[in-house]
């Protein structure tokens, strides 16, 4: 049996913007991948992975830096004409009823009048919007905007529809109604697309849509891992295989990228979760109060955030050694455990231990500090030293992390003013690091 015919076809794309400094930002970093017709993918990663990056980039809203976009094996450049796109935000037209904001791509398109409307009223019924079609946006629901979202790109009929993060603006009800409708309509018959590429942050939905999860890496977006989801229709969220398929792509996303350890992890090569000390023994607090275990999507459900929310904390505690992850399981370390139960001062060493041993830029600082003749560094020479593998912006935060880790640990100290990090008196560094 021959494969279905590719839509869309990316050849190593990378994309790269200009910082607000000046200074090159790359998003994208070589992703090549093929959409077919009827085929269900989902783009997942973390925040800022570059996951609307790549979808602007599979529209043609964005042109590569290097690399090719084919639609049906042409090059596109400029608007990707197999594609209509669904945004998390609805970006209807407030002064249109939903009738001409359905119509407004088809008049872009040059098409008639009468058949504008009559193919219109047909995308707005199948989306089950009858009866709305001279309602404004704002006398309709959050659920109801999109619907009329939806209806706006399948009345392009395009090849792809591309979505992203279509359902996070809904509440959880609302979200779960349109998915299940959505999934209704794409295995009927006479759909008028033959493929959906879908942004999500959320796990669980892209295995209860997909038939391919494409998991993106961060910085710079790169193509992780993919997960074919061979799972029949309608799915059940609590069938066994689903539950394996979410453990499996959680381990995916919040364990360590093969390869990327290096021997003696450097600040480059292992960053530093974007977390402060307060939120990451926030988190480790939490779970010890929960017998030292905690599955994650259920804690962040409990804490009303989301699990991307949590991730940078779940990190820099793994990282500092304090919890274990597994899937989507949190487990409490004995350091954990310690560190937690300890008094202050005794927490404060525990953290220092942990930070030298584990958080390579906290003991990269510690060690050049020890060094030092007069116990102080500028902090611009480590700035320097990180823009070699980080943008300026994240460099920044990378040390600001390590300046709130080392403080807190007694190690050093930060003065503003002076733009140095200076040993904490006090206490020492330990020999040998
Ligand atoms: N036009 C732009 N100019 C400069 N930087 C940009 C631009 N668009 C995106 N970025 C940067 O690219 C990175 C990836 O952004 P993108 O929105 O693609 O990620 P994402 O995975 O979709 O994140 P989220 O889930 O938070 O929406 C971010 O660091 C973002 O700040």
């Amino acid at each position: 049996m021959s494969r279905p015919e590719v839509l869309v076809s990316l050849e190593h794309v990378s994309k790269s913007f200009t910082g607000a400094g000046g200074d090159e930002l790359r998003v994208l970093d070589d992703i090549s991948l093929d959409l077919r017709a009827g085929e269900i993918v989902a783009l997942l990663g973390r925040s800022g992975s570059g996951k609307s990056t790549l979808l602007r980039t599979i529209a043609g809203l964005i042109g590569p830096t290097e690399g090719t976009v084919h639609y049906r094996g042409a090059e596109v450049n400029g608007a990707n004409p197999g594609t209509a796109m669904v945004f998390q935000t609805f970006a209807l037209m407030p002064w249109l009823t939903v009738q001409d904001n359905v119509e407004l791509g088809l008049a872009a398109r040059g098409v008639p009048p009468a058949r504008r409307r009559e193919r219109a009223l047909a995308a707005i019924d199948l989306i089950g919007l009858d009866g709305f079609e001279s309602a404004y946006p704002k006398e309709l629901s959050g659920g109801m905007r999109q619907r009329v979202g939806f209806a706006r790109a399948l009345v392009l009929e395009p090849d792809l529809l591309l979505m992203d993060e279509p359902f996070s603006a809904l509440d959880v009800l609302t979200a779960e109604n349109l998915r299940t409708e959505l999934m209704g309509l794409w295995q009927q018959d006479g759909f008028p697309t033959k493929a959906i590429c879908v942004v999500t942050h959320n796990i669980e939905e892209a295995v209860l849509l997909a038939d391919r999860v494409l998991v993106l890496g961060s910085g710079p977006g790169h193509l992780r891992a993919e997960v074919t989801v061979g799972l029949a229709r309608p799915r059940d969220r609590k069938a066994p295989a689903f539950t394996a398929l979410v453990e499996r792509i959680y381990d995916l996303l919040t364990g360590r990228e093969p390869g990327t350890v290096a021997a003696e992890p450097t600040p480059t090569a292992t960053p530093l979760p974007d977390a402060s000390v307060g939120g990451l023994a926030g988190l480790v607090e939490i779970v010890h109060a929960r017998g030292g275990q905690a599955d994650l999507p259920a804690l962040a459900a409990e804490l009303s955030f989301e699990v991307d929310d949590l991730l940078p904390l779940v990190d820099a505690a793994a990282l500092l050694g304090f919890l274990v992850v597994t899937g989507a399981d949190l487990h409490l370390t004995p350091a954990g455990e310690t560190f937690t139960a300890a008094d202050i001062q005794q927490s404060k060493k525990i953290f220092a231990e942990q930070a030298r041993r584990h958080a390579p830029l906290v003991r990269t600082l510690d060690r050049a500090l020890a060094a030092s003749k007069d116990g102080a560094l500028r902090v611009s020479f480590f700035q320097d030293l990180l823009r070699r593998g980080f943008s300026r912006d994240d460099s920044e935060r990378q040390l600001a992390t390590a300046i709130d880790w080392g403080r807190y640990a007694e190690l050093f100290d930060y003065d503003a003013g002076a733009g140095k990090i200076t040993h904490d008196v006090s206490h020492p560094p330990a020999a040998g690091g």
